[in-house]
């Protein structure tokens, strides 16, 4: 099917449906009217759509973990302990490696080597084996709003077994699901494999099922400055809207410092709102999320404590609609169900002590905030143009030209021309703007603020700056000051 950014017809959507259900057995006990049925009775409390438009009505910031483990009564087990021990809002299930990457035959052998080892051998939940019956065991048992997540380019099979078991939101995107997550799959590719996934979601919209969307807004998650990060946001998000989808979450990931992390929130409902609107896309409700630091963590548990706070405190003032939660087993891998409700207990502690203050819309947070939405519009009507009006085709081109770049990402479909660096205060900037079709105002702001770092440090600006900050925050620092 050739790309572009066009609503799928049924008969589009239906051709492909019958190769996607046979990827894998359990594909045949997709019957999407039975779904709709059963999507029907899921109350509203189970609604990750509905909890989000509560909590962005009531200018809550909702707490939200990562987990899943290989079998299903242990994940059940798991999501019950960070419901209740944990007070989590929402709930994931985050898939295994295997599933990620289409290798069931894999995943059915992680099954089998967990079941015999007593413990999960998987780094996730692998939904697509365990298939409809056996994930509608987990969302019969656990009273709260289900999410998956993950990081599959083709994710379109785990959608249809996820989606049609009663999970209600559904994580990923065809750039943010390729680009940070795979070396060489074909960009075109999964943006055309994200459209299935979205006209999914729409088509359960037709049968008046609410299902939440969330673009994953991190990216590589090490120094992704906020308009790079938000251009890919807002693209995935006009191509689900295109593709009938209702409900979206905007996700940017935690860069350290206060201040450009809660103009980059609100950057994003800005730039969110002016495209959406321009794209006729007004009845899409909107809400964001704040994912606490992704980078390099510190081993110690009581200064992982800190990374998680700074990132609780940092969503609670930028009043994102939910948070994604970090453990203090981040440095040492998957968490234990204790370590992860410590993260979240930690955090809502945050959350709630700073849901009386707002930090004051001062001159700086302004000029932040209009730096990211500029450099956003220059990205994002490059995109445009490069696409002759259409985002998908847009976005393939741009990350060819360069003018879509995302640093550190594994994708030879990226160029990796760009380099971050933090300036003097901590604030993700660009030692190298690499293809970026920046403005040369905003390219003279970047170099100014590296160059204002440079002389604080009695240095010049050089990629050890780069690999300084990359360490920084593992070793107890923000900015990456030389020894
Ligand atoms: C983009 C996602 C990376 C983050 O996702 C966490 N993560 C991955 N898999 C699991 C899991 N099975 N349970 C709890 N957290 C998990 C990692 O720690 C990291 O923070």
């Amino acid at each position: 099917m050739e790309l572009k950014n066009r609503q799928w017809t049924h008969d589009q959507f239906n051709a492909v449906r019958q190769e996607v259900l046979n990827h894998w057995p359990t594909g045949k006990e997709v019957d999407f009217a039975a779904a709709v049925k059963y999507h029907e009775a899921i109350p509203a409390k189970r609604q990750f759509a509905k909890r989000l438009v509560k909590a962005k009505k009531n200018g809550e910031t909702l707490t939200q973990p990562r987990a899943g483990v290989a079998l299903i009564d242990e994940h059940i087990k798991l999501l019950n302990y960070l419901l209740t021990e944990g007070e989590a809002d929402l709930l994931p299930t985050t898939i295994d490696s295997y599933t990620r990457q289409n290798q069931y035959k894999e995943a059915q052998n992680g099954i089998e080597e967990s079941l015999k080892a007593g413990r999960s051998l998987l780094n996730g939940f692998p939904a697509v084996n365990h298939g409809v019956a056996g994930v509608r065991r987990v969302v019969e048992s656990v009273n709260a709003p289900l999410q998956v997540r993950h990081g599959t380019p083709d994710a379109r099979l785990l959608a249809e077994i996820t989606l049609a078991a009663g999970y209600t939101s559904y994580e990923g995107g065809g750039i943010s699901y390729n680009i940070p997550y795979a070396k060489e799959v074909s960009l075109e590719k999964t943006i055309l494999d994200w459209q299935y996934c979205d006209r999914l979601v729409g088509l359960y919209a037709e049968h008046g099922i609410e299902i939440n969307r969330e673009p994953f807004g991190p990216l590589t998650g090490t120094l992704v400055p906020p308009s790079i990060s938000h251009s890919v946001a807002v693209i995935e998000g006009l191509l689900a809207v295109e593709q009938g989808v209702k409900n979206l979450t905007l996700g940017y990931g935690q860069c350290g410092n206060l201040l450009q992390d809660v103009a980059a929130i609100q950057a994003l409902e800005q730039l969110a709102e002016e495209y959406f609107s321009k794209h006729s896309c007004a009845d899409c409700i909107l809400t964001t999320v704040f994912h606490q630091w992704m980078g390099g963590f510190p081993q110690d548990e009581s200064k992982a404590f800190g990374v998680i706070s700074w990132g609780a405190a940092t969503a609670g003032l930028a009043k994102a609609t939910k948070v994604i939660v970090k453990t203090p087993h981040e440095a040492l891998g998957i968490p234990t169900k204790e370590a992860n409700a410590q993260g979240l207990k930690a955090t809502k502690q945050l959350i709630s002590m700073l849901s009386d203050q707002a930090l004051p819309a001062t001159k700086e947070l302004e000029d932040e905030i209009n730096i990211i939405k500029a450099e956003a519009r220059c990205i994002l009507n490059k995109v445009v143009e490069l696409g002759q009006g259409d985002y998908a085709l847009g976005a393939v081109r741009a990350f060819a030209a360069g003018v879509l770049d995302v640093p550190f990402a594994p994708s030879k479909y990226s160029l990796n021309k760009i380099l971050p660096a933090r300036d003097n205060n901590g604030a993700v900037r660009l030692f190298d703007v690499g293809n970026l079709p920046f403005t040369p105002d905003l390219i003279a702001f970047h170099h100014d603020k590296i160059n204002e770092r440079a002389k604080a440090e009695g240095r010049d600006p050089s990629f050890q700056m780069v690999i300084d900050d990359i360490y920084a925050i593992s070793k107890g620092r923000l900015v990456g000051r030389p020894r």
